[in-house]
């Protein structure tokens, strides 16, 4: 009851926003509804840089755009600013500890310890591995449906097991799937690593109470709790959970045993990421030294960051590519002027391709419209631009109480006609050059080119070189091949959880018509 009278009335009832439109869920059902284009334009474009939300059972919410607050948030005060305390349970019950299940210094060790692993000198390594999936995947996947003239294809299917493919082959040295012509894939690791984020996400109901799961004092208490909750998602979560963990403790000891024995060498052999984290916990101490299931959740957080984050994008790269011939004649003719295969340095120097790929991810980022914070303390947001009150009051700065929800407004911040122009919603790659946009730079905090879609500071997507060069070496291969035109008109971008994803009728899919040009 004191929680429901202190929510009558809060702090930042004079933060303009939309009414609320329930008393039960405020605005929460506009806001994750799946289509819910409008209702993210209106808070793009109607309130200011930061805006108010109404949240379950009355709690004030922010959707938070503005760069100073922004760079606030998480940068300059991020230990004030964490994670959704749900989403670090959820993510802990599942894999265990590791980078995405930690907070504070437990963190910042996960991040220090896979720094190296994400480093520009072992990318170079991966990119000949990019390669490899792509081609096996143009060869396997694309060029018998486009056999015998242009076809319509289906690319989602492709794209999400190519992403997964490019991740086990170079984030954890597997194979998910040989690409064989006319084969699905029908492994049963990479079905159960795919329905994961899917079912948790069906679970959302249930957060607030995953705490008392996840603190429960034994493993064998948590279990029986689990069991006894009657939802059948989170049963088959179980489930999927135990089977991918479970496959990632045999990978992870078998690779142990295997370099430990030096039957495998990093340097020679095994170039992924997981081996690299084994190969540098063997010389490691106390503080750096990551135990099994440490190990274990490390790979499987990977995967599972890695896997429809990827796909999004490549869907997105070829929807745009097929939208726009004459950008896809420039970047295919920079492409053929250059050697079939391309090392690190040249591969990331290709100039309209990088122009390219920078727009596609500003403009339509994979993780939109944003993801999550939630203030420790009581706090005050600072703010580049004031903003006029529901009183007509002008504000420098937001006092924030403890526990407010803080949506960082990803696609917002890349949309923001302030940053970047009158021209922001317009699809432009000439407006990067040499990696930089004309745009405002003052309190940018995005560690892309001052977009938001890897975020930025201590939590920003430690992935986002490794994502770039596996877009690059997909579309470097794919438009030597083939001429992608005529999307399906149907096709809208639906979100699944915080991922955009191609849909026609409510079923991702993403038809193009591929024509086959030479291999
Ligand atoms: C276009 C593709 C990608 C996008 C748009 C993307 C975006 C993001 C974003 C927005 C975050 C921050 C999440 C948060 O604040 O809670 C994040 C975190 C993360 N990403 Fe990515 N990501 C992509 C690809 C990848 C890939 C390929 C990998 C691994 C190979 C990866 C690994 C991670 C990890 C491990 C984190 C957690 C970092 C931390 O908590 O310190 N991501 N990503």
């Amino acid at each position: 009851l004191r929680t429901l009278l202190r929510r009558l009335s809060s702090a930042l009832d004079n933060i303009p926003g939309p009414p609320r439109k329930s008393l039960l869920i405020g605005n929460l059902a506009q806001y994750h509804d799946p289509d819910g284009w409008e209702f993210q334009k209106e808070l793009e474009e109607t309130y200011g840089q930061v805006v108010k939300l109404h949240g379950l059972f009355g709690a004030r919410e922010l959707y938070v755009f503005d760069p100073a607050a922004l760079q606030s948030i998480l940068v300059k005060d991020q230990d004030l600013y964490e994670e959704m305390p749900e989403i670090i349970s959820l993510t802990k019950m599942m894999f265990g500890p590791g980078i995405f299940s930690t907070t504070g210094d437990d963190h910042r060790k996960f991040r220090k310890i896979m720094q190296p692993a994400f480093s520009t000198n072992n990318l170079r390594e991966l990119v000949p591995k990019f390669y490899e999936v792509a081609e096996r995947a143009r060869d396997g996947l694309v060029a018998p449906g486009a056999a015998d003239g242009p076809r319509m294809l289906d690319l989602n299917h492709i794209f999400c097991r190519i992403s997964l493919e490019f991740i086990g082959r170079t984030g954890i040295g597997y194979s998910f799937d040989p690409m064989l012509p006319g084969q699905e894939q029908t492994n049963q690791y990479a079905h159960a690593v795919r329905e994961i984020l899917p079912t948790a996400s069906r679970l959302s109901l249930l957060m607030p109470l995953l705490p008392l799961i996840v603190d429960a004092p034994f493993p064998s208490l948590r279990r029986a709790m689990i069991n006894v909750v009657p939802l059948p998602a989170l049963r088959t979560l179980r489930n999927l959970v135990d089977f991918v963990v479970g496959k990632a403790q045999k990978l992870v000891s078998d690779r142990k045993a295997a370099i430990s024995s030096g039957e495998l060498s990093v340097e020679d052999d095994a170039k992924d990421i997981m081996s690299l984290l084994i190969k540098n916990n063997l010389s490691a101490d106390g503080a750096m030294h990551l135990t099994d299931d440490e190990l274990v959740a490390s790979t499987s957080m990977i995967i599972s960051a890695a896997t429809d984050t990827t796909s999004s994008a490549l869907n997105r790269m070829f929807h745009i590519a097929a939208q726009y011939p004459e950008m896809q004649e420039k970047l295919r003719a920079e492409i053929l002027a250059a050697p079939e295969h391309l090392d690190h340095d040249a591969l990331v120097a290709l100039p309209y391709l990088d122009a390219f790929v920078r727009e596609v991810l500003r403009l339509f980022p994979p993780i939109a419209p944003g993801m999550f914070r939630k203030t420790c303390e009581d706090t005050v947001l600072p703010l580049s631009a004031p903003i006029v009150g529901v009183d007509g009051t002008p504000m420098n700065t937001i006092s924030v109480p403890k526990g407010t929800l803080i949506h960082i407004a990803i696609a917002a911040a890349n949309h923001n006609k302030q940053v970047w122009g009158a021209d922001a919603l317009e699809f432009k790659p000439e407006r990067w050059t040499g990696g930089k946009a004309d745009c405002v730079t003052t309190n940018m905090c995005g560690i892309y080119g001052n977009s938001m879609t890897f975020i930025g500071g201590g939590r920003s997507c430690i992935g986002f070189k490794f994502s770039l060069l596996e877009i690059k070496a997909l579309l470097c291969v794919f438009l030597r091949a083939f001429k992608f035109s005529t999307p399906d008109p149907r096709i809208k971008w639906r979100r699944a959880g915080v991922i955009q994803i191609p849909n026609i009728d409510k079923q991702s899919q993403l038809p193009i018509l591929v024509e086959r040009l030479k291999i």
